[in-house]
């Protein structure tokens, strides 16, 4: 068995425990959403990188937690020319709530994904969101539904789909789901460790009509531009930019990730 299938990290089994047991919404959400792949391509129109910009106060590989008010530390992010935002809405690991990406997803104009573990369709049904995360790997338990079927569903209610993958195999199954917004992880659910060779080469079984989502890791101007020669459309980025522990300027964090490709950028 290929090792990247094996076990899962205990963190993550906590996880996954908390997803299954987390009941959703009674009633159908529907949501006119913000184009994800429309905000790429104009942030790279004004020669800015695209970049989603994570609202993650803690997780379980991050010390401390950002107690800022999410919905200043948004502004901030798109101040710093983010296009797009990810706010995580899981509350047992990661602090997050449907509540925080309601009123950021009103403050702001850019696209907005859900961060959690849906695992069940009636989770799909907590909160508006431009952008729902399905990850290929937690879809592939038992007990949960199957990842096409929760791609349909998502699509019915006006969701777009980002498919979070970690290996080529997942890709394949991303890709037979219909998948157009495809995320590779560089991030191991195994060990939890964070690896950007994985994008490099995961990235090469995606073909080019599929938006294609660098994630996690990502912290230098470099990886930014390591990532993006190897065929990222956009980069996904929490702890470089909320920067737990310190109380650093978000916008001037982000600026400095998205400004990566410009000439001045030393
Ligand atoms: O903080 P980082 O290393 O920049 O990573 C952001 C994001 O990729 C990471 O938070 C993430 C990727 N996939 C996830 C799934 C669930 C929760 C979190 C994630």
């Amino acid at each position: 068995m290929d090792d990247s299938v094996g076990a899962i990290a205990p963190e993550v089994e906590s996880i996954l425990a908390a997803a299954r047991e987390r009941v959703g919404g009674s009633d159908r959400v529907t949501v006119d959403a913000r184009s994800l792949p429309a905000a790429f391509e104009q942030a790279e129109a004004g020669g800015r990188v695209p970049l989603v910009a994570e609202i993650k106060p803690t997780s379980p590989t991050t010390d401390g937690e950002r107690t800022d008010d999410p919905v200043e530390l948004a502004e901030r992010m798109v101040a710093g020319g983010a296009a797009a935002l990810s706010v995580l809405t899981e509350p047992d690991h990661f602090g997050g709530s449907a509540e925080t990406l309601e009123r950021v997803r009103e403050a702001v104009d850019v696209p907005v994904l859900r961060k959690d573990f849906i695992l069940h369709e009636a989770q799909l049904d907590v909160v508006e969101a431009d952008v729902v995360l399905l990850i290929v790997r937690f879809l592939q338990e038992d007990g949960t539904d199957d990842l096409s079927d929760l791609v349909a569903a998502a699509r019915d209610r006006g969701f777009q789909v980002l498919v979070e993958t970690h290996t080529e195999a997942e890709v394949e199954t991303a890709l037979e789901a219909g998948a157009d917004i495809v995320g590779v992880n560089n991030r191991d659910l195994a060990k939890l460790e964070v690896d950007l060779e994985t994008f490099e080469r995961v990235s090469e079984s995606v073909p080019g009509s599929v938006t294609l989502i660098a994630e996690s890791g990502i912290h230098t101007p470099e990886d930014v531009r390591r990532m993006r020669g190897a065929g990222a459309d956009a980069l996904l980025v929490g702890s470089a930019i909320m920067d737990h522990g310190a109380d650093t300027d978000v916008t001037a964090n982000t600026r400095r990730l998205t400004d990566a490709e410009t000439e001045t950028q030393t």
